[in-house]
């Protein structure tokens, strides 16, 4: 279970929060969207969670763990239970596909293998597998920054597969691709996430998509939580209460 408590985030001082005393918890196997304008602090809730923000005020905690807290090792530990897919699919440009998707089992080898690309082959042949099931095995030599953007996000899923971890964070995952790519990209999150028996958490600003994938959908507003239902009870004006602008 995935819980913010009582979690502010207050960016500079003076500043609106971002965040404003939020108070969630994700139970295991939830597929939960977050919806909401532009500021309102949908990224800032998702990087509380593995503490690439740290909260001014409240508490992150992870199965029972305080992951505001932790640091060093246990942060680390904490963190590799924790996949992460963003915007900008945060690829090694000059590094080569398959290489890539080693990265998400950093921890088990050493940098120069990285550097050179030459992994045992058997975690070569699972980094294969990885690419293979996210449709995209022809391009395990391919250098990553010659891909369109529905492919670099494929590479960034396959990554999150090598890494098999139990939560699945997502901070505007399709925010930079078309509406097709987009669909496609998170079909395949959604397959993933069933077929893995994961935690999905992830921020999306198409409430159409939001529908399609969601078990849960939370909607925030300048920094607090207006809507906690399931897809199907996000009508009109529950949209509407999400989106409004501020007074
Ligand atoms: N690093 C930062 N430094 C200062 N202010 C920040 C920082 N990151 C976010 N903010 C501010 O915090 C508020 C919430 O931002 P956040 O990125 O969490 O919102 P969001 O809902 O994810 O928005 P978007 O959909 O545009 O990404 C905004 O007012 C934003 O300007």
């Amino acid at each position: 279970m995935l819980k913010w408590d009582q979690v502010s985030k207050i960016y500079q001082r003076g500043a609106a929060p971002a965040l404003q005393e939020v108070t969630l918890s994700v139970r295991d196997g939830e597929f939960v969207v977050v919806l909401g304008r532009s500021g309102a602090g949908k990224s800032t809730l998702i990087r509380c969670a593995n503490h690439l923000v740290r909260p001014t005020s409240g508490e992150v905690y992870w199965n029972g763990h305080n992951v505001t807290a932790a640091s060093g090792g246990e942060l680390l530990r904490i963190r590799s239970e924790m996949g992460m897919i963003f915007q900008h699919f945060n690829l090694i440009s000059r590094l080569d596909v398959l290489t890539n998707v080693m990265v998400g089992r950093f921890y088990e080898f050493p940098l120069w293998r990285s550097l050179t690309g030459i992994f045992p082959p058997e975690a070569e042949k699972k980094g294969k597998q990885a690419l293979e099931r996210v449709g995209i095995g022809h391009l395990a030599r391919r250098r990553a920054d010659g891909l369109s953007g529905g492919q670099q996000q494929r590479v960034a899923v396959a990554r999150v597969l090598m890494q098999r971890p139990k939560l699945l964070l997502g901070d505007e995952p399709v925010a930079s691709l078309d509406p097709v790519t987009s669909r496609s990209i998170l079909d395949l999150l959604k397959g993933i996430h069933d077929q893995e028996g994961m935690t999905t958490v992830m921020n999306l600003h198409d409430v159409e998509l939001a529908r399609r994938v969601a078990t849960r959908v939370i909607g925030m507003s300048a920094g607090s939580m207006v809507f906690d239902g399931r897809p199907e009870e996000l009508d009109e004006k529950a949209v509407e209460r999400i989106y409004r602008m501020e007074e």
